[in-house]
This record gives C-alpha cells, sequence and structure tokens, in this order.
C-alpha cells in the first residue's frame, strides 16, 4: 500500500473589493468578493515542502486589489477573465485557475450616494487552463412567491405519508442558478439581466403541478432567450408556506393565513441543456 496525493488546488477566499470610480461628482461602485483558486504543479509542497512554485495566497489577494486599480472592475466575468488568464499565463506551474466573484448591487441614491441591494446577488464563476476558458454566470438568493397557480397532487402515498393533496397552494423559492456560457466574450450585463429576466418569467407564467416542472420551465426560458448560454443549473428551495389552522377560532381559512416554514425544506435540483452543445468541464456548476 502506499499513500498518494490526490486533487488539490489552493488560493485565497472571499477578497472583499470595493472600487469606486470618480466620474467628476458623480461615483460608480462596485462591490466583489473574490474567489482564487488555482492548481497544476504543485505536488512539492505537499510532499516535500518545497515551496518554489506556491505563489502566496497574500500575492492573489494584492492581484485582485492592483487589478482593480489598474483595469478597474467591470463586469464580474470580465474581471474574472481576467485575473484567471493572469495567474494561468504568469506562473508556468499552474495549469488551471479558477475565480469566482460575488457582486452585491448598490443603487445609486445621488451622485454619491447608494443603498445596497438585497434581493439577488450576481455571481460569476471562471475557469482558465492551458487550453480551455469556461465561464458560468449565475445568481443566488433571488426570492420569488406565487400566491396561487400552483397545486402539488398524484404523488405517490406509503405509510409515512401524511402530506395532503392540494389544488392550491403557494409556490416560493429563493432561486440559486448558475449557466454556462457557450464562449467567453458576451456583452455580460445584457446576457445577465436577459438571463435573470427569462427566469422570473418561466416562474410567473408557468402553472406549476410541481417546482420540479416549475424548475424545467425557468430553464427553458431561460435558453430560449439567450442563444449564448450551454445549460443552466438550478437549485430552487422550496419555501413551505403551511396552513394555519384556525378552527379552534371557530374562523375558516381559505388559502389566507399561512406559516412561513423555515427548515427543513425542499430542495428541488435539475440541469436544463442544449442537447447539441460541447461537453462542460467536469463539476461547472460548484
Ligand atoms: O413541488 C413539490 N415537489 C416535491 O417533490 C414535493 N415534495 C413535497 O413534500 N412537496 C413538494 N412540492
Amino acid at each position: 500500500m502506499s499513500i498518494v496525493l490526490g486533487e488539490n488546488r489552493y488560493g485565497k477566499a472571499e477578497t472583499r473589493l470595493v472600487r469606486v470610480v470618480r466620474d467628476g461628482e458623480t461615483h460608480a461602485l462596485v462591490d466583489f468578493t473574490v474567489g482564487v483558486s488555482l492548481s497544476g504543479d504543485l505536488a512539492a509542497t505537499h510532499l516535500t515542502g518545497d515551496n518554489s512554485g506556491v505563489l502566496p495566497t497574500d500575492t492573489m489577494k494584492n492581484t485582485v486589489y492592483a487589478f482593480a486599480k489598474e483595469h478597474g472592475a467591470g463586469e464580474p466575468e470580465e474581471f474574472a477573465l481576467l485575473l484567471a488568464r493572469h495567474f494561468v499565463e504568469s506562473q508556468p506551474q499552474v495549469r488551471a485557475a479558477r475565480v469566482s466573484v460575488e457582486s452585491s448591487g448598490w443603487a445609486r441614491l445621488g451622485p454619491h450616494s447608494f443603498r445596497k441591494n438585497g434581493d439577488y446577488t450576481r455571481t460569476a464563476v471562471v475557469w482558465v487552463t492551458v487550453e480551455q476558458t469556461q465561464v458560468v454566470s449565475g445568481v443566488t438568493g433571488l426570492t420569488l412567491l406565487n400566491t396561487t397557480a400552483s397545486e402539488f397532487h398524484g404523488f405517490p402515498r406509503d405509510k409515512y405519508t401524511t402530506l395532503p393533496e392540494t389544488g392550491d397552494r403557494i409556490l416560493a423559492t429563493a432561486v440559486d442558478a448558475r449557466w454556462r456560457h457557450l464562449g467567453d466574450d458576451a456583452t455580460w450585463a445584457e446576457s445577465f439581466e436577459g438571463v435573470l429576466g427569462a427566469l422570473v418569467k418561466g416562474f410567473v407564467d408557468t402553472y406549476s403541478h410541481s417546482l420540479q416542472q416549475t424548475l424545467f420551465a425557468m430553464g427553458s426560458h431561460a435558453l430560449r432567450a439567450r442563444e449564448e448560454v450551454a445549460e443552466i443549473r438550478l437549485a430552487l428551495p422550496n419555501k413551505h408556506h403551511y396552513l394555519v389552522d384556525l378552527s379552534p377560532f371557530g374562523l375558516t381559512n381559505d388559502n389566507e393565513v399561512f406559516v412561513a416554514g423555515d427548515r427543513p425544506y425542499g430542495l428541488i435540483e435539475g440541469t436544463v441543456t442544449r442537447d447539441d452543445v460541447p461537453e462542460a468541464l467536469t463539476g461547472w456548476y460548484q
């Protein structure tokens, strides 16, 4: 028996970057959380402690800030590509770089005043290897709710099933979506807004018999709306809303009073793909 080193990577997680662009009196603001992770010919440091190939994670953090000054921090995908390409091109032992950006939106209140948006986070993850580039955009925490047009029935029952069938319920979820681009040069902001709009439209316009059906409809809307997107991975928590029993108070409850459940919650996950696109790098949605 021998013990061998398996897959490994290293990097700097969650570098917090705020970049202000001063255009006279009017300022613009970008708020990114950046993750860098490198892999390649890095066995020596694990096996013998030879650090000759280990670009310090501190340097990765510094590069994020220096690039924000030198190149600006534009679209998350663009900034991530710039960083990932830099690490692969400048460090021969690095064969692949994964750079993630979480972008928090700030709504303008005045020339230099902003209010933080809490309704969702935009994300980008890029992988750059010596041969390949892959860009994945996404959104997390986009909470959507329909007060009707949702049923759930026809499911199997066993001796542990207590869930009543319903022909009218609240359907709510916090969308975690990632979509893989076919290329690496989309018009990122427009593409993001397009996918976001399509996902929301898919949720709103679908008469749902299950969150699974809604997931496929949302993914299909996104792929139909944006030809630059190859596939989309959705993770949809089912944010259950339970009818409150008002009968002890002599009151009826005709789908009007609910308790919003917290945990546990159903978690519906799936990928919606065009059937004619090249394969992704494995684990592209991670
Ligand atoms: O849309 C739903 N899908 C399920 O798989 C499920 N399971 C459950 O208990 N409620 C629901 N709702």
